[in-house]
């Protein structure tokens, strides 16, 4: 079995849980309220400004050319694609950017520890740990676009939110990551590949919280 396999496998429950979230359902369905559905393109507009910026990291980290040009190619994507749907969406919903180019007036607790984990793994880490922690963050999303893809939600917000992770130029990038995950792997040594599985973990966990974050709008207690 392939490594992106055991990791996936291991992750199986924490994706699970993920999939069935009320937010996920509730975008798949229509029936998510609008202000969980704001809150949610609030905080990922901060989220995806640091994803670039890990996946830029990433690209220093690279050992060869090739890799280099491909992980800031992805850190581009995530400003072209990812970043451009939110901006559509900010139009739709009424919403404003900041100083820093997102939307966040107040990054909540959850999106601060989920990118303070990425930026950790960033620094500290190698490239394999790097696409590790990312990962989850390509390929949940491209399951979840698999698996709500013939949903037909009334609210157009919803759909296109659908209709971006179905879409076959995502599987192309998350493609590409699992791959480049199980070229690190085959190099990598036993305790790099122990901290590469933990940190997939951490991430999955950190999917499923930002639904949650989401959906109860969470805030600092103080
Ligand atoms: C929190 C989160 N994770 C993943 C994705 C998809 N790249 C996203 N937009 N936001």
């Amino acid at each position: 079995m392939k490594f992106s396999e055991q990791l996936r496998k291991k992750a199986d429950s924490i994706w699970n849980a993920s999939f069935e979230h009320p937010f996920v359902r509730g975008v798949a369905d229509g029936s998510l309220p609008i202000e969980c559905f704001t809150y949610y393109v609030q905080q990922d507009s901060f989220y995806l400004s640091r994803f670039a910026q890990v996946q830029a990291i990433g690209a220093a980290k690279a050992l060869d050319f090739h890799t280099t040009s491909q992980m800031a190619f992805h850190a581009k994507s995530t400003f072209d694609a990812e970043h451009m749907l939110h901006e559509g969406f900010a139009k739709d919903l009424g919403l404003e950017k900041n100083s820093e180019g997102h939307m966040a007036e107040e990054p909540a607790p959850t999106a601060v520890a989920y990118t303070n984990h990425l930026f950790s793994v960033a620094y500290k880490g190698s490239l394999g740990e790097v696409i590790a922690a990312i990962l989850p963050c390509y390929w949940l999303y491209w399951e979840i676009g698999e698996k709500y893809k013939g949903s037909t939600p009334e609210h157009p917000v919803y759909q296109k939110w659908i209709d971006t992770y179905g879409d076959e130029w995502f599987a192309t990038l998350v493609k590409e990551q699992i791959n480049r995950l199980d070229d690190c792997a085959k190099k990598a040594s036993a305790e790099e590949k122990q901290r590469m599985e933990s940190i997939f973990i951490t991430s999955s966990r950190y999917e499923y919280m930002f639904w949650e974050m989401s959906y109860t709008l969470e805030k600092w207690p103080v």
